[in-house]
């Protein structure tokens, strides 16, 4: 089976490939400490070799929980924000029928929905509102336990749960998957009597969607988990060559990093397949979070492709040239449409008639590429044979480890965010919450000055 494949081409007209080349005795010393665990942020390298160690125990554990909540359920609402949830929708939405949600609902296919992952008092009405005739079950995902966020709305749903179905099914139905011993999420699914999983305690949460953060939603949804670790999994493999330009990770956080010293401080991740925009999230996330500290780091941005080229196509043309785009290409479609002759052909389309939609896609894809590559726009691609588990599992893992060599290569602690805490604090301090008073009377004699 092939496998995903990193072209860095049409980069080399910005950057030196003999350059480009100076960087393997530097990407094998970041590896060489990733693997020895001498690095910053060493308590969070758990994600590294996590699929070759995930257990087929483990895997049936998790498969046999989602057929609890499959053969139970009508909706299952998976709680959670930032790691504990982007990649379980990145999965879900990349292998979804794109309106499986207006179709039949089948016995045993539940709706997956997501909450916890805004304080949107609308978005949690109308979600309450749409559960009140359903047999929902929840996912409460929080490896801290407290995110606000998440725990409001679990306060929302476990009431509404219990209510509707009672506390027994309540509690066959509420899976719990979070820190092993401290938090909220924890006290609560012992105190309920929930079935849990363990977050691992080396796992940063934007690293953990091959956890069960990920792992039991996808299971949910009724996508092959298995596949999905088979294919990171040989990633893990291939990812771990020290030859520069055979391991795609490496190869790419060294490229990236290259194009950052020479003052592309933006990547623009790029889809042609609408179906990878949470993908394209979950990828901001890992890369946001690692990279974005001292003041330094690579903005992470996405576009969907060939949406977005009726929006950003134009700065992306010809605004300030220090960007530089990743396209992300799945090379073959999961089914088959062809374009139509027209008789009257007002739309001048006939010259397209019997082509496969795909064919337009990516002739709009290469014609994209020779376009922003001309107008001095550095591109990589990463070519997917198919979207599927086995291959989005090569996708997350070759992005992981490629985030963890680019963060040290920055020099950077890529495991750790302590720049998310002071928004929380600021509005910990403006809601008066219990033990910030010090906070609260600083922050409204800030406010009233
Ligand atoms: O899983 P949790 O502890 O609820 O954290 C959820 C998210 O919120 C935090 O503030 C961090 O920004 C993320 O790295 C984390 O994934």
């Amino acid at each position: 089976m092939e496998n995903i494949k990193l072209n860095i081409e049409k980069t080399l007209g910005f950057i030196s490939k003999e350059k480009l080349a100076s960087y393997e005795p530097k990407v094998k010393a970041c590896m060489e400490t990733l693997e020895k665990g001498t690095g910053l942020g060493n308590d969070f390298l758990g994600w590294l070799h996590l699929p070759s160690s995930i257990t087929q125990e483990h895997l049936d554990d998790l498969k046999a929980t989602a057929q609890v909540l499959r053969e139970n359920c009508e909706v299952v609402v998976v709680a959670g924000i930032g790691g504990s949830y982007l990649g379980a929708r990145a999965v879900i939405e990349a292998m979804s029928d794109s309106f499986a949600w207006l179709k039949e609902k089948k016995a045993g296919q539940p709706v997956i929905l997501f909450a916890g992952h805004n304080i949107g008092e609308d978005y949690l009405y109308e979600l309450t509102s749409y559960l009140q005739d359903k047999k929902f079950g929840i996912i409460n995902i929080s490896k801290s336990g407290t995110t606000t966020e998440t725990a409001l709305a679990f306060r929302l749903l476990k009431e509404q749960c219990e209510r509707q179905r009672g506390k027994e099914m309540a509690r066959k139905v509420i899976v719990a998957v979070t820190d092993a011993k401290k938090g909220a999420a924890r006290t609560t699914a012992d105190k309920e009597g929930y079935k849990s999983f363990i977050i691992p305690d080396n796992v940063g949460g934007r690293f953990s969607v091959l956890t069960p953060v990920g792992l039991l939603p996808i299971a949910v949804a009724g996508f092959d988990i298995e596949q999905l670790v088979n294919g990171a999994r040989e990633m893990e493999k291939v990812c771990a060559s020290e030859n520069l330009m055979e391991n795609p990770s490496a190869l790419y956080a060294a490229t990236r990093n290259e194009l950052y010293q020479n003052g592309k401080k933006i990547e623009i991740l790029v889809n042609f397949q609408p179906k990878l925009h949470y993908f394209m999230e979950w990828w901001k996330q890992l890369f946001g979070e690692s990279e974005g500290k001292d003041h330094k780091g690579i903005y992470p941005s996405s576009v969907d492709f060939s949406t977005d080229l009726h929006s950003m196509g134009q700065w992306i043309q010809e605004g300030e040239r220090t960007i530089y785009e990743t396209v992300v290409s799945v090379e073959t479609p999961n089914h088959e449409l062809k374009v139509p002759t027209d008789a009257e052909n007002l739309d001048g389309l006939n010259f397209l008639a019997g082509k496969r939609i795909d064919e337009v896609n990516k002739m709009a894809e290469l014609g994209t590429q020779l376009a922003h590559v001309d107008g001095g726009v550095p591109n990589m691609r990463v070519s997917v044979p198919m979207l599927n588990e086995f291959y989005l599992g090569e996708l997350i893992y070759f992005f992981e480890k490629a985030c963890g060599i680019s963060g040290y290569l920055l020099e950077v602690n890529p495991f750790n965010q302590p720049g998310v805490e002071a928004y929380k604090k600021n509005m910990f301090a403006l809601l008066n919450k219990p033990g910030y008073e010090a906070e609260s009377k600083a922050i409204q004699a800030r406010l009233n000055k």
